[in-house]
């Protein structure tokens, strides 16, 4: 991070809504920034400084106080930018976020057809449903289309203050045009002038003014047309990021990684014919596109023959773990676990992608065992974890609502807690006692009855299961029970492709036998 010195800067003035005054303020003309292009600024009051933690704060014993952001902005009927992107920008950064429409333009990838501005005394109305109501933390500025709904806002704003002000004014048009000239600065303190627009630079730079000094913010620039709502969308997550408390520079700095990721992970998704397309707040469309051939609900018969690799198997067989999952699957695998005990984290990280992009093209579901940041790394289906493992509620937080969470349990009183916790079904075992996990207290058919009697989960037996006993253990007769879990009798073996046969056909027979 660089400093620029103070001949770079330009006084400016505006006011805040808390005492009014002017402050001391600054805009950045160096060069490059002077002569540059559709500069978006933003402002924030550095009152903030002295805010305290708001986060999900306690109030009255009962109630939750959530961190809360007002955005005063026009709607995008395309809803890459606008307070459609605040209102994605916040909730992405676990924020509440409401909204006063000052103007609905009716516009697309392609540019803006039509403005229809709402009346000022409309404005005025929605301000003070909010302001006198909701306990808004931060206020975030867009289009303001009009001198008039300034004042409005300038008036609700000393009736209701709030914390901190961040505003993003459209000081000059993707065409080039100066729209707002340097003497609407005055009086900021904190002021961040945006380079993302810079398109000879190979990075995107930003500078940050915080009264004091000024910051040099630098990051990759992300190659993509998908850059419509940038500027809205940097504008609410330092918004959002001082509600929750953040110190000025770190909530720009929050704010500029997120917009990066967003961009990075978005800049190959195609949205409208035009030329700029919107981006994914969420970072979810490339993952749900990418995955639309996938299942989006676990099916329990998933759990029908269930493979669970082991790496010093698959090496002391001379095959990759690919090899393995592959040969599995064309076996008649319906569910794949990595089970890598011994693995490096890279390398079981990289051959976890490869497995990913196998299971995928099969539809098999691919889990990974213990380690849920390899799962989201490598994009799996879910996890496997057990008793001594993450809970599996911390599990669903850090997975989200969609990804496959297993749970061992030995006992009624853990499958129960593992249905609270969120589960999508229930490992039992070790049914019999196996070489693979030494030391491991078996459960036998009893214990895995009571747990399939008990369980609102479906199960899957695991534990010294083969073709020898695969019969037994699936005629307890349980209708929980969905199937078998094998680590051994599949993968410790010269031909996994035959042994999986093998064990599917076997499978297959008892079941049409048990029904
Ligand atoms: C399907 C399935 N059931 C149980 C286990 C065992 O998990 P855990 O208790 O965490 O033990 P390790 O596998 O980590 O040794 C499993 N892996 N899969
Ligand atoms: C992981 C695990 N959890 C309980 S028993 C077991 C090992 C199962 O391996 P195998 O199928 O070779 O007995
Ligand atoms: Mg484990």
């Amino acid at each position: 991070m660089g400093h620029y010195n103070c001949s770079q800067i330009l006084s400016c003035s505006i006011f805040f809504p808390k005492n009014c005054s002017p402050l001391s303020a600054t805009e950045v003309s160096s060069k490059g920034f002077g002569q540059s292009r559709a500069l978006g600024y933003l402002f924030a009051n550095s009152t903030i400084h002295q805010a305290p933690c708001i986060v999900a704060m306690q109030e009255d014993n009962s109630k939750l106080r959530i961190p809360h952001v007002l955005t005063v902005a026009g709607s995008d009927s395309g809803a890459g930018a606008g307070i459609q992107a605040d209102l994605k920008a916040c909730a992405a950064r676990g924020v509440y976020c409401s909204t006063v429409i000052t103007a609905v333009t009716a516009q697309n990838t392609i540019g803006v057809q039509g403005v229809n501005i709402v009346p000022e005394d409309f404005v005025a109305e929605q301000l003070k449903s909010v302001l006198s109501d909701m306990n808004v933390d931060i206020v975030k500025t867009g289009m303001l289309p009009s001198i008039g709904i300034v004042k409005v806002l300038h008036h609700s704003l000393k009736q209701f203050p709030v914390r901190a002000l961040v505003v993003d004014p459209v000081m000059v048009s993707t065409s080039g045009d100066v729209l707002a000239g340097p003497s609407i600065l005055a009086g900021f303190r904190n002021v961040l002038v945006k380079g993302g627009d810079l398109a000879s630079s190979l990075d995107a730079v930003d500078i940050f003014f915080d009264g004091d000094n000024f910051y040099e913010l630098r990051s990759p620039r992300v190659r993509t047309r998908n850059t419509h709502g940038t500027g809205c969308t940097l504008a609410s997550c330092i918004a959002a990021e001082l509600a929750k408390g953040s110190l000025m520079l770190s909530a720009v700095k929050v704010a500029k990684r997120y917009v990066g990721s967003a961009l990075d992970y978005s800049k190959d998704i195609a949205i409208g014919n035009g030329l700029q397309g919107p981006f994914d707040h969420l970072l979810k469309l490339k993952s749900n596109v990418h995955n639309s051939c996938r299942p989006q609900v676990f099916d329990p018969s998933d759990l029908f023959l269930y493979a669970v690799t082991d790496s010093g198997m698959n090496k002391k067989w001379g095959r990759s773990i690919t090899d393995a999952v592959k040969a599995a699957i064309e076996g008649g695998a319906t569910i794949v676990q990595l089970r890598e005990k011994e693995a490096e984290t890279r390398d079981f990280l990289e051959s976890a992608k490869a497995c990913v992009e196998i299971c995928r093209a099969y539809g098999v579901p691919l889990l990974i065992n213990d380690r849920i940041d390899v799962a989201l790394a490598c994009d799996a289906d879910g996890v496997h974890v057990g008793q001594s493992d993450t809970p599996a509620s911390i599990a669903r937080t850090l997975l989200g609502p969609e990804k496959i969470i297993g749970v061992s349990c030995k006992t009624p009183e853990q499958a129960h807690q593992a249905w609270v916790d969120g589960a999508d079904y229930i490992g039992c075992g070790g049914v019999y006692s196996t070489n693979t996990k030494a030391n491991n207290i078996t459960v036998g058919l009893e214990g895995l009855k009571a747990v399939c009697l008990s369980s609102k989960l479906p199960v899957v037996a695991i534990g010294g299961i083969g073709v020898s006993n695969a019969r037994a253990v699936m005629e307890i007769g349980v209708a929980a029970l969905k199937g078998v879990a094998v680590v051994s009798a599949l993968f410790d073996r010269e031909s996994v492709l035959n042994e999986t046969r093998k064990l599917h056909a076997l499978l297959k027979e008892t079941t049409s036998s048990v029904k």
